[in-house]
């Protein structure tokens, strides 16, 4: 069955991760860049990312107490799964990273090219598969995409401010056909800015 994809906010909430493993650690380091108040408890933990609170010994209930999500990465499977089924009952949103089946969510792949986030996910089945496809998509995704993406963010917070969305679309239509990209990895913006000011002359008329 297909999943629901999101982007989780979970910067400032309370997270917890189980295990103090290398798998913990990953886990670890993709919520911490996300700016979680994190919590890692395990008997042994190895290195974490600076911030993180750790908490040695072995887990409790009550630690899931007023968590907003969680992951079980002991290397004991009986143990992660049992920490899903508690979770769950206190309404926690979490995962075991050994059990499909013991998840409300997968995380994916992730390529950044600044605030543009491509995430691939395979809806558990080939976790290494997700990897690679994600490194195929970054050769053609360089992160002058990046670039491009924070000059039409300000283009649209201050040029386009108070155009209707109708009209705003059929720009953005028009722009993104043209070959931008090849601007941004050349940095010639001005030429690129010239180019814009001109697609606006043509459109001004236009009415919605
Ligand atoms: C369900 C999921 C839950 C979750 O962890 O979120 C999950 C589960 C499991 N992973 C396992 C193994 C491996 N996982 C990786 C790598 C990654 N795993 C990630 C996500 C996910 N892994 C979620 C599904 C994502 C999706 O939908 O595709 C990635 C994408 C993201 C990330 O971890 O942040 C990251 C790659 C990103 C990158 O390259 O950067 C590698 C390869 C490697 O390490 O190089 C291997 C070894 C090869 C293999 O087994 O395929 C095992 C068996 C454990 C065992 O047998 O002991 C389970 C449990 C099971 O399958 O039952
Ligand atoms: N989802 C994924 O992407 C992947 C998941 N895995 C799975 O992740 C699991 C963990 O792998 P590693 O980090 O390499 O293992 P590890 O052996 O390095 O770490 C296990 C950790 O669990 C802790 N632990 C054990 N019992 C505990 C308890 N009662 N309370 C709290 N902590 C406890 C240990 O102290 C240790 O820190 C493995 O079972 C493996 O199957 C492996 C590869 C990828």
């Amino acid at each position: 069955m297909p999943l629901l994809t999101v982007n989780l906010h979970v910067a400032g909430k309370r997270c917890l991760i189980v295990g103090g493993g290398k798998i913990a650690r990953q886990k670890a380091e993709r919520l911490m860049e996300a700016g979680a108040d994190l919590s890692v408890v395990a008997p042994e933990v190895g290195s974490m990312p600076k911030g993180v609170r750790i908490i040695r010994g072995t887990v409790e209930p009550e630690d899931l107490d007023g968590m907003y999500l969680a992951i079980f990465a002991t290397d004991d499977r009986v143990l992660n799964r049992k920490l899903y089924h508690l979770a769950r009952g206190k309404g926690v949103l979490s995962m075991a990273v050994d059990d499909v089946d013991a998840a409300d969510f997968f995380a994916p792949a992730v390529l950044r090219r600044g605030d543009l986030e491509i995430a691939v996910s395979t809806c558990g089945k080939g976790p290494a598969f997700s990897g690679h496809i994600r490194d195929l998509i970054g050769n053609l995704i360089d992160e002058s995409y990046g670039e491009a993406l924070e000059w039409f963010a300000r283009f649209r917070q201050t040029r386009l401010k108070g155009v209707s969305m109708a009209k705003r679309a059929g720009l953005f239509r028009h722009l993104l056909a043209l070959d931008y990209i090849e601007y941004f990895r050349s940095g010639r913006i001005a030429q690129w800015e010239a180019r814009v000011e001109a697609v606006l002359a043509s459109r001004s008329g236009e009415t919605d």
